[in-house]
């Protein structure tokens, strides 16, 4: 295991990159912790690959340095590196029985006898191969191969970290939510550090301590699923995570309230004179927005439409022409299309060009 320090890391598939946009990897300074469990996510293209290739030495960065416990590897290949890798397809050898490829990244290390054997059925018990030692490869399904994958990338105790890019995409739905909270328990067992990719957010949410949002090349927020959720230090992190996501309100803000389209939103924090030229901005989670009868307090919005999504009710409404999901309270029952909008001020936070504003406290 190995605490992973990417200093001024950067990479640009362009000779010489001039600006910002030439980066695929904007340059970053992170640290994944020794054991942790990480997820890095973000929508396709948005630099996730670049980053890992980086990490397991597939790639060389144009900037900057990766540490594996302080020691610069950014120069070593994949091989002088010491990292496990489960990719999207399993990589199984299909004439060699589950016990075999278990074994073969052991062997390969030089392990041999009881403390072989005693790792490989550990790990097959955890992953429930049990009863599959004997079977060869090739007679198993997709899902059992890539269970076998991640056997193989789990059973070295010795390694630096694992890396997973994106190891549920060919796994059945069903067994999809099963092999999710199975990884987050060998992370309790086993104590490695892990780094999983993902562009799915219930995959990152469910299995890492720690998500590292990432947007067109740059790493947006690093937090535990719920400062993600609670607190997005971007518009992006507010719009990718959740479902539906934050909404996102043009707003001019001054001490503590904000304007949007004539009304004033009150607001937990409050907030020196902004930039003139950002873009201002407040986000609240529909979570965070509950709609009550007109007339209530709050905000005056136009219901357009009820969505029911079995365990909470949504509703679409207009505020000043703007819209908005908000949460529908059980008991409510609207005359009309006329409401309120109930606002939770510690939730309302403000965005210059995106990017959070850290307001006064209260
Ligand atoms: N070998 C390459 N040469 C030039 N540009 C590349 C290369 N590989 C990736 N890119 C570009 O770098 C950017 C980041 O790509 P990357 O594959 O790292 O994103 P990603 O988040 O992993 O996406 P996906 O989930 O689709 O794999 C994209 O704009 C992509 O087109």
């Amino acid at each position: 295991m190995a605490r992973i320090d990417l200093q001024s890391l950067g990479h640009s598939y362009t000779p010489n990159p001039k600006s910002d946009d030439d980066y695929a990897l904007k340059p970053m300074t992170h640290v994944w912790e020794q054991g942790g469990a990480y997820a890095l996510l973000g929508p396709s293209g948005c630099g996730k690959t670049t980053l890992l290739n980086i990490i397991s030495g597939l790639l060389t960065p144009s900037e900057g340095r990766v540490l594996f416990d302080g020691k610069d590897v950014t120069a070593l290949p994949t091989e002088a590196r010491n990292i496990a890798q489960v990719f999207q397809f399993p990589v199984v050898y299909d004439t060699m029985t589950v016990y075999e490829n278990l074994a073969f990244p052991l062997r390969n290390r030089g392990l041999r006898g009881a403390p072989l054997d005693a790792r490989v059925r550990e790990i097959a018990g955890l992953l429930d191969l049990t009863a599959d030692l004997n079977r060869r490869g090739r007679n198993l399904t997709a899902d059992a191969k890539q269970k076998i994958s991640l056997g193989r990338g789990l059973v070295r105790p010795d390694v630096a970290a694992i890396l997973f890019d994106e190891p549920l995409t060919v796994i059945d739905p069903h067994l999809k939510w099963e092999l999710r909270s199975k990884l987050k328990a060998l992370h309790r067992a086993l104590d490695l550090t892990m780094i999983y990719v993902t562009h799915d957010q219930t995959e990152a949410l469910t299995f890492a301590d720690k998500v590292v949002v990432m947007h067109d090349g740059r790493v947006v927020q690093v937090g535990r699923p719920q400062e993600l959720f609670e607190r997005p230090a971007h518009v992006f992190v507010g719009h990718f995570i959740g479902s539906p996501g934050m909404n996102v309100l043009p707003a001019e803000v001054s001490g503590r309230a904000a304007r949007v389209g004539g009304h004033v939103i009150a607001l937990r924090r409050g907030y020196p004179a902004l930039d003139g030229k950002a873009k201002i901005e407040i986000g609240v989670r529909p979570e965070f927005a509950t709609l009550a009868p007109a007339g209530a307090g709050g905000v005056p919005v136009r219901v357009r439409r009820l969505d029911d999504l079995g365990r909470t009710r949504i509703a679409r409404v207009e505020l000043s022409g703007l819209p908005m999901a908000a949460t529908v309270p059980e008991d409510l029952t609207l005359a009309g299309d006329e409401a309120s909008l109930l606002l939770d001020p510690a939730m309302v936070h403000v965005y210059a060009d995106g990017t959070l504003v850290e307001g006064e406290a209260a």
